[in-house]
């Protein structure tokens, strides 16, 4: 952010932090002066504006902010927007960029001129965020965004927010100056397959309107999108039944829209069908109507990984699509950071800038964990290159808020980013009374755990030094390094207070019932913590009578922290709740498998030196499904499924390695389709190294196959596609059962 040091008659003005807590407006301006000044908050206000402006949002929101001490004779705040008379001297210091705006704080009066009535809107936002000071600091801010388009698309897989949670998030959108918000959640039957085509009914209908007046109250875009895709037949009739569709979204206010070719296989996938369908409705609704938003785009080859260039699909596209249609793109891979070279590439094949859709913190392919660490990796050199910048979070809304915070500082002030600083003012803004400890819980709930898109984070980063130092000096030499074990039990100790604390918090209480499994989780780690380092310092001082009842009760937490994730957030993808997964409890597990190895060394003793074990091994040469993650709960073993079109290619195979031979009882298979004769072969390999195939019958109505392993014990088993070309498959679900 560039500041400005500026000595004039006035006295020096200087740069300071307005006040002790080092207070930073947020998104971080991209001007502002503060002078060595401040004044008393005035109690009553009298705003001069242009009588035109009664209902505009900037009007309410400062009415809102002195509630009923709006005066005639009150301390005069002018209002207005550029080309007014009355902000006619201020023509100079308006930014000359949409959504930008001029605040001055003075003495004797406050004026708020924007650029737009966007603008006016985030000048009194500013405003509105001083005002939480003890005394108003003399400033003036000269503001805009470095992105057109910032905000959220609610598109995800998982449970669809609520209503309540989404009318939150719009006031949270006006309040950090996100602009657009994109309705698209996968599971909304009435936005994708197979009911696009039908109205909402009234109570659902109803809801959407509530949540486009709140939008609009909020000076944010409600984009409403639909998922065609799947089933759309390019025809006249589903053209008129999609237009309708629209229509009856204009009349619950919609101004804005949105269509999703993402994650579909079959016709709908033919990029000169979609151009001709989109510039239709650009022509003869968007245009027709006048008073809509750009019409925005994900195309079914949304990432760099996923794209064959050769075969045209995005140029057609670029090529075809109107020049004013937004096209959506996740980057290099579905899950990836934004950087120059993705920019570089991406842009010049749709002849536009691309409409950046973040796939982060969205978790629906990692839904046993939380996503609650800093915003970071993007490029801060790339405000030119993005039509926007939208984030698709996690289906938990406001735990989600931690990240969307930091995007939206990111992309109101690119070059100005400082993700660390950005995350601790969002863990600030969302529990200003426990920010200490939610901000212990975010640090150790940010990585993803092992996953299909490779996508990593950092995790528990202030403890990583002594965790690694405590590891290494006990593994290696069974010896105990001092300094690392006193800041290793601190944060423990302060894991659970955090936890409990925050499990027992009063405020923003619909964060503490989102994320409350994975609090109780959470204080379960740092307890077992507790533990292992009592076993570790028993073992390494030789009082063996006090380890085995340590061993005992750091067992009964892994028993405990078992239950958690067998018993919370059972969704058939990722169930379970994971916590502290990449740092503290391989540690914590390791430190327990050591001190028990030594320990029985000692003492001649066979205590069972297993923390947590995994007997399942995946091998894939499926790129889309090498990575995935395998799960064990009890006696039923998983891989995690994923949300997208696998492309398997001929020959491809999936294994499943037993650690040694075990008897298997059932096999269950969903690809997505029922027609995998001639196309995949499932076979076993049983303990004597012959291979036998299994037959695979269908279970239920939908697309389940289940296959019975025998009664021989099993070492692996293995999925191939053995039709000789690639084939196009989901997979929602590989598991199978110990007998
Ligand atoms: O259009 C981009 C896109 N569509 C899918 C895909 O990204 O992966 C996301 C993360 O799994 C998922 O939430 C989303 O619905």
């Amino acid at each position: 952010m560039k500041r400005f040091i500026l000595a004039g008659a006035v006295g020096l003005f200087t740069l300071q932090h307005i006040s002790a807590q080092n207070f930073q407006i947020q998104p971080t301006p991209q001007q502002y002066v503060t002078l060595q000044d401040s004044l008393e908050i005035p109690l009553q206000v009298s705003l001069i504006t242009d009588k035109s402006y009664e209902n505009l949002p900037a009007v309410s929101l400062v009415e809102n902010l002195w509630k009923g001490q709006i005066k005639e004779n009150g301390f005069p705040i002018y209002l207005g927007i550029q080309g007014d008379k009355l902000v006619k001297k201020y023509k100079k210091n308006i930014p000359n960029k949409s959504e930008g705006y001029y605040l001055s704080i003075e003495k004797d009066k406050i004026i708020v001129a924007g650029a737009d009535e966007q603008g006016l809107f985030y000048g009194i936002q500013t405003l509105a965020q001083l005002l939480t000071l003890p005394k108003l600091p003399l400033v003036q801010v000269t503001d805009y965004p470095d992105l057109p388009y910032r905000g959220v698309v609610e598109g995800f897989y998982g449970t669809p927010w609520s209503q309540d949670a989404r009318l939150r998030q719009l006031e949270f959108y006006g309040k950090n100056k996100l602009n657009v918000y994109l309705y698209g959640p996968k599971d909304d039957p009435y936005h994708s397959t197979p009911n696009w085509r039908k109205p909402y009914p009234p109570q659902e209908a109803a809801q959407l309107k509530a949540l486009v007046d709140k939008a609009k109250e909020n000076e944010v875009i409600f984009y409403w999108a639909i998922h065609p895709g799947q089933d759309i037949r390019w025809n006249t009739e589903d053209r008129d039944a999609l237009m309708k569709k629209f229509e009856s979204m204009y009349e619950l206010g919609v101004r804005a829209f949105a269509v999703f070719f993402d994650d579909i296989s079959g016709e709908g996938t033919k990029a000169e069908k979609q151009a001709e369908l989109l510039n239709y409705l650009d022509d003869n609704f968007v245009k027709v109507k006048g008073d809509v938003a750009p019409l925005v785009m994900c195309p079914t080859e949304y990432n760099k990984s996923w794209s064959d260039v050769k075969g045209g699909y995005l140029t057609t596209l670029g090529d075809k699509l109107n020049k004013g249609i937004q096209i959506m793109w996740t980057g290099d891979r579905v899950i990836a950071c934004i950087d120059k070279p993705s920019m570089e590439f991406i842009n010049p094949l749709l002849k536009r800038k691309a409409y950046i859709w973040w796939n982060f913190p969205v978790s629906d392919y990692v839904r046993d964990h939380l996503l609650m660490g800093p915003v970071y990796g993007n490029g801060l050199d790339i405000k030119d290159d993005m039509a926007a910048f939208v984030s698709n979070p996690m289906e938990r809304a406001e735990a989600s808020k931690i990240a969307l915070y930091s995007i939206a500082d990111y992309a109101w002030n690119l070059e100005s980013y400082d993700s660390d600083n950005s995350w601790k003012r969002a863990i600030q803004d969302l529990m200003p009374q426990h920010a200490k400890y939610l901000e212990t819980f975010a640090a150790h709930n940010s990585d993803l755990g092992e996953n299909g898109h490779g996508f990593r984070r950092d995790e528990s980063v202030a403890l990583q030094p002594a965790l690694k130092a405590l590891q290494e000096s006990y593994t290696k030499e069974g010896k105990i390094d001092e300094k690392a074990y006193l800041e290793v039990s601190d944060a423990c100790q302060q894991i659970i207070l955090s936890a409990d604390m925050l499990m027992a918090s009063k405020t923003n209480r619909p964060l503490i019932e989102e994320i409350k499994p994975w609090l109780i989780q959470f204080k379960l780690v740092g307890e077992y913590g507790q533990q292992v380092l009592q076993m570790i310092q028993e073992q390494a001082t030789g009082k063996t009578e006090d380890f085995k009842e340590t061993y005992a009760h750091a067992q009964a937490l892994q028993v405990q922290m078992g239950e958690v994730d067998a018993t919370y957030n059972q969704n058939p993808y990722q169930p379970g709740v994971k916590s502290g997964s990449k740092c503290l409890m391989p540690t914590f597990n390791s430190l327990f498998e050591a001190s028990t190895i030594r320990y029985n060394q000692q003492q001649g003793t066979q205590l069972d030196t297993r923390a947590e074990y995994q007997p399942y091994t995946l091998n894939s040469d499926v790129s889309q499904l090498a990575l995935l993650p395998v799960r064990r709960k009890g006696r039923t073993g998983a891989v995690s499924s994923s949300n997208e079109v696998i492309l398997w290619q001929s020959n491809g195979q999936l294994t499943l390695a037993m650690d040694y031979p075990r008897t298997l009882g059932n096999i269950v298979l969903d690809l997505g389709t029922l027609d995998i004769e001639g196309k995949f072969v499932l076979e076993v390999q049983t303990a004597d190294g012959n291979w036998k195939t299994l037959e695979l019958k269908p279970a239920n109505n939908k697309t389940l196959l289940v296959a019975q392993a025998g009664s021989e014990q099993v070492v692996q088993f293995r999925l191939k596609n053995t039709s000789g070309t690639l084939q196009k498959v989901y997979f929602k679900r590989c598991s199978f059962n110990e007998l």
